[in-house]
């Protein structure tokens, strides 16, 4: 690393920063199947059961707004959103452990709110939440959950495991979980400036849900299991489809071909989207905080997900040289871009 020279956060984004650290930091030993670079670090513990481990950092005024969000919701997403990375590697979450960083604006009665989301967030994907660290702040709320689970060598799914003429499927619906957000910033404005106002969330309550207590798809990963289904490659979407798919495609050395037909959305993400003079496409590709998987199969699988009420194929896996690229509704092919959330990227 030169640190004679300054290159601002903003000129390479967050994953270049990433992808500057794993080069940085090679793995020395053999028994990390996969350090940095997937939604979970592999390492190998017995001869043929690995184990994963991942973390991530909930900020608030970044991840979260105390301002609409409840707290034991946010202690439901802060469990969901790690046990997601883990399902990415088609794996088992099984513990966790919980790092908060507190003001003390924050009552007892607060802190066990947080943490009754938490548990119930625990008792729902069956796992233990067995330590954690806690520290005050002086900028707000933070929650850091780091998570282990485990997985057969066989059944791990990588990034990097997308092949040519694969089927791209996506679990769910998409972008509804930004349309939540939009409808919550836009009450929280009508909040402030009329508090005698009312929030006007009632027929909202299924995209505000997605927003604020989001579900990791363990249940999908349980139906691979059943159907004799094995991801080529998988990750999960949380910075949006656009940038999940580049990731695959990037880390799998391949292009890919998707239909904007084919992609999932509620209705009520749709008339949202609308009601905002927003573009649904851009909100399915770019929306982020979807928490679905994002997986390709070989097409001789097709009939095992053909009737699948959470899954939709959205196209298939092409050579890098033909790029990434979506077919509109119009026919055209448009290169997809990642416009979906990067922490630094302006
Ligand atoms: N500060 C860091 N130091 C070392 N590795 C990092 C750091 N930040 C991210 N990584 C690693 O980079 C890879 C990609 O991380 P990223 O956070 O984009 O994935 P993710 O956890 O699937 O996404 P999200 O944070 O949106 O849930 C992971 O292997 C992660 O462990
Ligand atoms: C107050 C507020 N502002 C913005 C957002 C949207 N948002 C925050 S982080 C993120 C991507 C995933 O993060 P990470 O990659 O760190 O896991 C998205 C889409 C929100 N939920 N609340
Ligand atoms: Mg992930």
């Amino acid at each position: 690393m030169d640190s004679s020279k300054r290159t601002e956060l903003s000129e390479i984004g967050e994953f270049g920063l990433i992808d500057r650290l794993k080069e940085f930091l090679p793995a020395k030993s053999d028994k990390v199947i996969k350090s940095i670079g997937d939604d979970a670090a592999v390492i190998r513990t017995d001869e043929n059961v690995f184990q994963f481990i991942s973390t991530d950092l909930l900020m608030e005024g970044v991840h979260f707004d105390l301002a609409y969000t409840p707290l034991k919701h946010l202690g439901y997403k802060s469990v969901a959103v790690n046990v997601s990375d883990i399902a990415a590697m088609n794996g088992t979450a099984s513990h966790i452990v919980v790092g908060i960083a507190l003001s003390n604006r924050f009552s007892v009665e607060a802190i066990e709110e947080l943490y009754t989301g938490m548990k119930l967030a625990c008792d729902a994907y069956s796992i233990d939440l067995v330590g954690g660290d806690t520290t005050s702040s002086r900028s707000g709320l933070g929650i850091s959950v780091t998570v282990v689970g485990e997985g057969r060598e066989e059944e791990v799914a990588y990034r990097s495991g997308a092949q040519v003429n694969d089927l791209i499927c996506v679990t769910g619906d998409l972008g509804a979980a930004f349309m939540g957000l939009q409808v919550l910033e836009r009450e929280k404005q009508v909040y402030l400036a009329n508090p005698e106002m009312q929030p006007e969330l009632l027929d909202k309550e299924y995209i505000v849900q997605r927003q604020l207590r989001p579900e990791a798809r363990v249940d999908v990963i349980k139906s691979f299991k059943t159907l004799g289904l094995k991801p080529n490659a998988m990750i999960d979407v949380s910075d949006g489809l656009a940038s999940e798919l580049l990731h695959i495609c990037k880390e799998s050395n391949v292009g890919a071909y998707i239909y904007e037909d084919k992609l999932p959305i509620d209705p009520m993400t749709f008339d949202t989207a609308r009601e905002f003079e927003l573009d649904p496409l851009t909100i399915m590709l770019n929306g982020g905080e979807d928490y679905e998987l994002l997986f390709t199969i070989p097409q001789a699988d097709y009939e095992k997900v053909r009737n699948h009420p959470d899954i939709s194929v959205i196209g298939y896996i092409k050579s890098a040289d033909e790029g990434v690229n979506i077919y509109t509704k119009g026919d055209h092919l448009v290169p997809v871009t990642a416009q979906g959330w990067n922490h630094f990227k302006a």
